[in-house]
């Protein structure tokens, strides 16, 4: 449903008045997601995931230089935002609850989210929303500063899902929430992904991956390093076809916990 291929970003920066330099971001990123399926993207801070993300929606800086071929459903696109009808099909969750706007309610923002999706939701639809993701009716008629971190992360979760959309990218999702408010979200996206939808979960957490996703794509500094059956993520790491993926695992706590070469070496402690 969703294709990237040989995905690119660089910045153009300035040295000086005339010096323009161009600075690598995401290089080369092949990656694809069928509907029924959630496809994790894991990654150290820094490692490009947003960025990703953001190509797929077109919200890059102006600065931003992004090369590839981006194609959903057959159809070439560049960025969500000048699709028009395609692009509702695909709503982003973004990372940064200041996404939201400070100065309107929170009822009115999830209209908004229906208005762009050319949706029409009730107010009891709407109110099932929230509910899916624990917000009380109360939360229609608050301001996000009146919201917590986690209520805030929950609402945008809700604005990105109220229209169904045919593909979500979920970055971060759970950040912030405690362990049964993540399990809430979670669920929340497995049930839309087992209906049918595509769900590209981006996370640094490689639990929150392995126990949500049928495949994990590991990116590292900017670059694909390889993509995993979940289930592969299991004993030793034999079935794992990336050595990265393996280094990954095996350095999980509760497994050899080794700390192997490719990883800066370090201490190495085997039980
Ligand atoms: N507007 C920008 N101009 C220049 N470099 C940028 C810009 N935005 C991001 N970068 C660089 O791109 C790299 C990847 O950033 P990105 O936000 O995608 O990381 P991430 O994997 O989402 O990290 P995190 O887990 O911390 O959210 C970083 O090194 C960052 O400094
Ligand atoms: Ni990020």
């Amino acid at each position: 449903m969703l294709h990237v291929d040989n995905l690119s970003i660089s910045f153009l920066r300035y040295d000086g008045f005339i010096h323009r330099r161009e600075v690598t971001a995401l290089e080369g990123v092949d990656l694809s997601i069928s509907r029924g399926e959630i496809l994790a993207l894991v990654g150290a801070s820094g490692a490009g995931k947003s960025l990703l993300a953001h190509a797929l929606f077109g919200i890059l800086p102006a600065n931003a230089v992004v090369r590839g071929c981006l194609s959903i459903e057959g159809t070439v696109f560049n960025g969500a935002r000048k699709m028009g009808a395609q692009g509702r099909r695909m709503a982003l969750v973004p990372q940064s609850i200041s996404h939201l706007d400070p100065l309107a309610r929170c009822g009115q923002q999830l209209l908004w989210a229906c208005r762009r999706g050319k949706t029409r939701k009730t107010r009891p639809e709407l109110l099932a929303i929230l509910e899916a993701f624990g917000l009380g009716p109360e939360v229609m008629e608050l301001y996000p500063h009146q919201l917590s971190g986690g209520m805030a992360r929950r609402l945008l979760l809700a604005m990105a899902t109220v229209t169904e959309p045919d593909l979500i990218v979920a970055d971060e999702p759970t950040s912030g929430l405690d362990p049964e408010m993540a399990g809430v979200v979670l669920h929340h996206l497995r049930r839309l992904a087992d209906s049918g939808k595509a769900v590209l979960l981006i996370t640094h957490d490689l639990v929150t991956a392995l126990s949500h996703a049928e495949r994990v794509a590991i990116l590292e500094n900017g670059r694909m390093l390889g993509i995993e059956q979940a289930q592969s993520f299991a004993g030793d790491g034999e079935s794992l076809v990336h050595p990265y993926a393996r280094v990954l695992w095996r350095a999980m706590p509760g497994n050899r916990f080794a700390v192997l070469p490719e990883l800066g070496g370090g201490v190495a402690c085997s039980s």
